[in-house]
């Protein structure tokens, strides 16, 4: 310790008082700074600027992504840090304050010494203070009473750990303030709360940062990465090189700057193959996912005869379709494992079950997910129209043909995914032709005598039962066979067990930000209503109810009628009643109408072809079902 860390050090002890032990290296190392660096005067007035609201919208734009929709770990921070009495700060890297929640009860004074937005702290302004020391250092630090600098700032006590951005970056630091009762050791619970918020915000950015990389979640107890929210993060690219890891997985194994470990093989960083990393997890390289792993921290490399522990791949395309079912999430594991297999998949539900969303997220998990995703339904468009839909045909083939003739959806799906939808409604005829395709891999246009070849991946989709339609020689038994090895069965809403949640997404992906939600009395109705249209109408409904509420929670006299009819019937009732059965008609239209007009971006004219009626009188349906443009937010 050098003469001037010796005076400082005695000079914090008379501060601080007995019983708060030796001084702090870190608060040393800062006060140093402040005399010989900044040349601050410890009896001096520092100033606090403050930014205007203008120059502090623009710096706050990094923030959005954690401020915008805050997620459980700043929420509960939030929560715990205002009930005991604490206030909570959020600042960039330059040490200006971007977010400040204050506690109710908390003392107007702290507003007053620079907590609200757009307040300055950095440590060459402020001198030793928790937020500009931690930016100063990027480590976590605790200031307490008489170690700041700034005679005015004795009564607080400031824990601050910083913030890292998806890249490694420092984005800023994250800090809870009080008033210094008792000792400084108090304050090792703020602390570690502090920075266990922060490494989980840190793992939120570092998710999406690298959101098509294969991430693997490392632990040193068995599980705790699997169930917990996962901090320790690695990030890998498709020839296992390390691409990005978290500042909670550099502690935990005692790595040193993160800059030297990227681009390092996770082979030479965890003494594991990637290989085996890629057979344990099941995931193709760069694919999203969380690989469980468990690692050892003594020496930062893996013990000998390391194994990886059960992968657990979380928040994937189809985990996100499954919501919370666990019926759904079980179909989520066994899809994952068969769609790169080349087996066919069949998605069986009643109508707006969303079976499209399903092969749509089948696809997005699939190895050809950067490949096309072609569609078609066929109960949407007219028998005759399917087969030239379907297998294209070449120039001049036929009268009203085009031109230059068409490439069909078999052939432009090519490489990627073609999604059959309503297959049960496919015309014998060419359930026929489909099949041969399917065997042979090669498709004629009409009018062509040379056949194209095509590299095949069909998921086809039902509400039929297709095994009756087969028997009733409806069906082709051998296609029926050759397209449903996996059959995936979604349940219908009304069977689903994460009803409220679904509810809760659906209305936080339809309702601007601020939108107050609905009632408890309409969310009730939403929960006893049988849904014969599934989750389509669900949509619907609150679409519906979010226009009619306007800026207000949704009430139950802003659902639609269909809502307050039939409610006391049971919720899950196989056996439709007539007036269900009315119901059921209505809505079976307007879905059709609805898809029709989703399938052609609502330009009335074609989708009025489509399902062969007038523009005014699909004008007078879409009206009577109330049916709402996407954007114009009302037919
Ligand atoms: N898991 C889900 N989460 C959120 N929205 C969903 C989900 N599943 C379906 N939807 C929504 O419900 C509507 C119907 O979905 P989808 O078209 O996939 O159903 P479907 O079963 O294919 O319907 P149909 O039988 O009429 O073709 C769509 O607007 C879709 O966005």
């Amino acid at each position: 310790m050098s003469l001037q860390d010796d005076t400082i050090a005695r000079l914090l002890g008379r501060r601080l008082g007995p019983g708060n032990g030796i001084a702090d290296p870190q608060i040393i190392g800062s006060w140093r700074r402040c005399l010989e660096q900044y040349r601050l005067d410890p009896e001096g007035a520092h100033p606090r600027p403050r930014l205007s609201a203008g120059e502090l919208n623009q710096l706050r734009e990094p923030f959005d992504a954690l401020l915008g929709e805050p997620g459980p770990a700043l929420t509960q921070l939030r929560r715990a840090a205002l009930e005991a009495g604490y206030h909570l700060l959020l600042t960039d890297a330059q040490g200006v304050v971007v977010a400040s929640y204050q506690a109710a009860d908390s003392s107007p004074e702290l507003a007053r010494k620079g907590m609200a937005p757009g307040s300055v702290w950095t440590e060459a302004l402020v001198g030793t203070n928790g937020l500009g020391t931690c930016l100063a250092t990027g480590q976590p630090i605790t200031v307490y009473a008489g170690e700041h600098f700034d005679a005015g700032l004795y009564p607080f006590s400031c824990s601050t750990a910083p913030l890292f951005a998806g890249d490694g970056s420092l984005l800023g630091a994250i800090d809870i303030s009080t008033y210094a009762q008792g000792s400084k050791a108090r304050q090792q619970l703020a602390l570690g709360l502090v920075q266990q918020t922060a490494d989980e915000l840190e793992a939120q950015l570092f998710r999406r940062h690298h959101a098509d990389r294969l991430l693997v979640a490392v632990s040193n107890q068995p599980l705790v990465a699997a169930t917990g929210p996962a901090p320790a993060l690695l990030a890998l690219d498709e020839l296992g090189k390390v691409r990005g890891l978290t500042t909670c997985l550099l502690r935990l194994l005692s790595f040193g700057q993160r800059q030297s470990l990227l681009g390092q093989s996770v082979d030479d960083m965890l003494g594991v193959a990637f290989e085996r990393l890629l057979a344990a997890s099941r995931l193709q390289p760069c694919r999203l996912g969380l690989l469980n792993w468990f690692a050892w921290p003594e020496t930062g490399a893996p013990a000998p005869g390391a194994r990886a522990r059960q992968p657990l791949v979380a928040d994937g395309p189809l985990e996100r379709a499954a919501g919370e079912d666990p019926g759904l999430l079980r179909q989520a594991t066994i899809c994952r494992r068969m769609v790169d297999r080349g087996i066919s998949i069949l998605v069986q539900g009643e109508t707006g079950t969303g079976k499209e969303v399903w092969a749509r997220a089948l696809h997005d998990t699939s190895a050809r997910r950067h490949q096309p995703f072609i569609t078609l339904n066929c109960a949407a468009i007219p028998e005759s129209l399917i087969e030239s839909e379907l297998f294209g045909y070449g120039a001049g083939s036929f009268t009203g043909a085009l031109k230059g003739g068409k490439v069909g959806k078999i052939a432009a799906s090519s490489g990627g995914t073609l999604f059959l939808d309503e297959i049960g409604d496919m015309p014998l005829a060419l359930q026929s032709r489909l099949l041969r395709v399917l065997a042979e891999q090669e498709v004629t246009p009409i009018g062509q005598i040379e056949p194209v070849r095509v590299e095949l991946n069909v998921i086809c989709a039902t509400h039929r039962e297709l095994s009756e339609l087969v028997e009733s020689g409806q069906f082709r038994e051998d296609l029926y066979y050759r397209i449903s090895a996996l059959k995936v069965l979604l349940p219908p809403l009304r069977q689903r067990q994460d009803k409220a949640g679904l509810i809760d997404r659906l209305l936080q992906s339809l309702a601007p930000a601020h939108h107050p939600g609905l009632s408890p009395a309409a969310l009730s109705r939403l929960a006893e209503y049988p849904w014969p249209g599934n989750i389509r109408q669900l949509k619907s409904v609150l679409q519906y109810g979010l226009a009619m509420a306007d800026e207000a929670p949704i009430l139950p006299e802003h659902l639609p009628d269909e809502l307050h009819h039939g409610i006391d019937q049971p919720a899950d009732v196989s056996t439709p009643v007539p007036s269900r059965l009315a119901a059921q008609q209505q809505w079976q239209e307007r879905e059709l109408l609805q898809q029709v007009l989703e399938q052609h971006r609502w330009i009335i004219t074609q989708a009025a072809r489509a399902l062969g009626i007038s523009r005014a009188t699909l004008h007078r349906k879409i009206n009577k079902h109330r049916l709402l443009s996407p954007n114009k937010g009302g037919a």
